[in-house]
C-alpha cells in the first residue's frame, strides 16, 4: 500500500490585511486516522482547513491533498474528498433531504441516502428548508452530505459544534466507520473529550503555528506543566455547586483549588490517599455528594491549557 500522507501541508503561510494568521505550519494526515486540530480562537485552524480544501490559496507554502493541489486540481479532488464547513455552507432554500439526495446524485457510488439519514437523524426534518434547521440540525445535514460519496479525505471543521449529545454520539460513531474503512479524517475541534474520543493524532495550533503534536498518550505523557514528579489532580464532580476556596485551608499548603464549573473542581498538589479523604469529608460535612473522582491523570484540557496559555484570544 502506498504511504504517502493523504493530507501534507509545509510551510503554510496565509496572510490577511498583511497579517500572517497562518504562519509556517506544517501538517501530515494519514489515510486510515484521525487527525484532530486544536487551537484557541483565531488560531488559524479554520484558514488551514480551508487551504486543504482549495477554498483559499496560500501565500506561501505548499498544501498537496491525495498529492494534487487543492486549488489547481479542485475538480480531480472534489469527487475524492468530503468537507464539512464550520457554517454548514448550504445553499439555505433547499429542502434537507432533496439536498442530500442530490449531492449522492453527483457522485458514482454514493452511501444510501435512506441509511445515511437514519443514522444521522434526518428524516425528522426531511422537507425542512436549511434555512429552518437548527444549528444542531444543519451541522447532521453538513455532516451527511460531506460523507455521502465515500471521501478518500473528510475535513470537518468542528463537527459537533451545537450538538446534542445524541447527535454527537452517532457522529463520532460514523467518523470511526470511516476512518476504519481507510478514510483520511482531519477534524477542528474545542471539545477535549471529541479529541481523547476519536483522534489518532492531535496537532495543537497556536498563533499560525503548530506548537505541539502526538498521539493523545504523546502529548499528556510529556506534560510540560509546571507539576513535579509527586503532584497529581484531583478532578472532582459534585451533586450540588459548592466554592470549593474553603476546601484549601483543609488541605493546607502545596494544594490549588480551581472551581471548574457548577458541578466541578480540581485540586492540584500532591494529592495521596488522605487528601481524597480530606475532600470527601469536607463535602460530606456540607451534605455534597461525590458524583465522580478523577485521580492523578492530567487530561487533555490541562495540556491544551499548558501549552497555550490562559489569556483569552
Ligand atoms: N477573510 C478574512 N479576512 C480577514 N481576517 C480573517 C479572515 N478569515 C479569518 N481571518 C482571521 O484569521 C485569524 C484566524 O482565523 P481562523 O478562522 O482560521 O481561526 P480558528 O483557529 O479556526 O478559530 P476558531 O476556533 O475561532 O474557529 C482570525 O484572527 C480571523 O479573524
Amino acid at each position: 500500500m502506498p504511504h504517502s500522507p493523504a493530507v501534507e501541508v509545509r510551510g503554510l503561510v496565509k496572510r490577511y490585511d498583511g497579517r500572517a494568521v497562518v504562519d509556517g505550519l506544517d501538517l501530515t494526515a494519514s489515510a486510515g486516522r484521525v487527525t484532530a486540530v486544536l487551537g484557541p480562537n483565531g488560531a488559524g485552524k479554520t484558514t488551514t482547513v480551508e487551504c486543504c480544501e482549495g477554498l483559499r490559496a496560500p501565500d506561501a507554502g505548499s498544501v498537496r491533498v491525495l498529492g494534487l493541489d487543492p486549488v489547481a486540481d479542485g475538480p480531480a479532488l472534489r469527487p475524492r474528498v468530503g468537507v464539512m464547513l464550520q457554517d454548514g455552507g448550504l445553499p439555505t432554500g433547499v429542502r434537507a433531504r432533496e439536498m442530500l439526495d442530490h449531492v449522492a446524485r453527483m457522485y458514482a457510488d454514493p452511501v444510501p441516502t435512506d441509511a445515511l439519514a437514519a443514522r444521522l437523524g434526518l428524516d425528522a426534518f426531511a422537507r425542512t428548508t436549511v434555512r429552518r434547521l437548527s444549528g444542531g440540525q444543519r451541522q447532521r445535514l453538513a455532516l451527511a452530505v460531506a460523507v455521502v460519496g465515500r471521501p478518500q479525505v473528510l475535513f470537518l471543521d468542528e463537527p459537533s459544534a451545537g450538538m446534542d449529545p445524541q447527535s454527537r454520539l452517532a457522529v463520532w460513531e460514523l467518523v470511526r466507520e470511516l476512518r476504519d474503512a481507510g478514510a483520511a479524517v482531519v477534524l477542528t475541534t474545542h471539545l477535549m473529550e471529541e479529541a481523547e474520543g476519536l483522534a489518532d493524532h492531535v496537532v495543537v495550533v497556536d498563533h499560525g503555528t503548530v506548537i505541539a503534536q502526538g498521539s493523545v498518550a504523546d502529548l499528556l505523557a510529556s506534560g510540560t506543566g509546571t507539576a513535579v514528579d509527586d503532584d497529581g489532580t484531583l478532578v472532582v464532580r459534585v451533586s450540588a455547586d459548592v466554592d470549593p476556596a474553603g476546601l484549601r485551608e483543609r488541605l493546607g499548603a502545596g494544594f490549588g483549588v480551581e472551581h471548574r464549573s457548577a458541578s466541578s473542581f480540581a485540586v492540584t498538589g500532591p494529592v495521596r490517599p488522605g487528601t481524597v479523604a480530606d475532600v470527601t469529608a469536607w463535602l460530606a460535612e456540607r451534605d455534597v455528594l461525590v458524583t465522580r473522582l478523577d485521580t492523578g491523570r492530567r487530561t487533555l484540557e490541562d495540556v491544551f491549557l499548558d501549552l497555550t496559555g490562559r489569556s483569552l484570544r
